[in-house]
């Protein structure tokens, strides 16, 4: 979970690799409108996003089916949402990319999205409500390479998952 530009696709890939469990990119599944509308200037509001949290509720739930849990690269800003993916999937850990705006803006500024203009920054910021002591997660500072954070995340899991 982070806002846009926080590292959420490069590190999801990496967790995948590094912990050998598909990833999902969220940035995949928006529909047409969504896509269009953020590309637009205009940022998402909680009916455009809902549909698109359900299905990546549904895929997680899917690929717990098979017996296997899944990372996901989403970005999950409000509380609500990621209470609606762990009703999917209780037990989800959300991992959040924290970062200051000037680092993220920087990092938004220097790279292709296919879609996401880093004008957005601003309301995903606006949007973002950080994790609640109830809630099972990790939160790691993104000025580390992406290596390290791995690194941190993968260390702190154990500690995560253990009732
Ligand atoms: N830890 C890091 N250190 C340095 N650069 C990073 C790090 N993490 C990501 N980046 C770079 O920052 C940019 C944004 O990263 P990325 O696209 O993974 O973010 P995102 O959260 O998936 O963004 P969006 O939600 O908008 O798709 C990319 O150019 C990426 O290579
Ligand atoms: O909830 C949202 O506002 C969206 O998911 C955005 O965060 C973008 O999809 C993503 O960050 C850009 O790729």
């Amino acid at each position: 979970m982070g806002v846009s530009g926080s590292g959420k696709s490069t590190m999801g890939a990496l967790l995948g690799e590094r912990l050998d469990l598909p990833f999902i990119d969220g940035d995949d599944l928006h529909p047409d409108e969504n896509r269009e509308k953020m590309r637009a200037g205009h940022p998402l509001d909680d009916d455009d996003r809902w549909p698109w949290l359900h299905r990546i509720g549904e895929l997680i739930d899917a690929g717990l089916v098979e017996g296997h849990a899944t990372i996901v690269a989403c970005s999950a800003l409000r509380k609500s949402y990621r209470d609606l993916i762990r009703r999917h999937a209780p037990e989800a850990i959300f991992v959040h990319l924290r970062g200051s705006s000037e680092l993220i803006a920087d990092r938004m500024g220097a790279r292709d999205h296919e879609y996401m203009p880093a004008t957005l920054l601003g309301s995903q910021l606006a949007t973002l409500e950080p994790l609640e002591d109830d809630e099972r997660g990790v939160v790691v500072d993104v000025t580390a390479s992406p290596d390290e954070l791995a690194d941190q995340i993968i260390a702190a899991l154990p500690a995560v998952t253990t009732p």
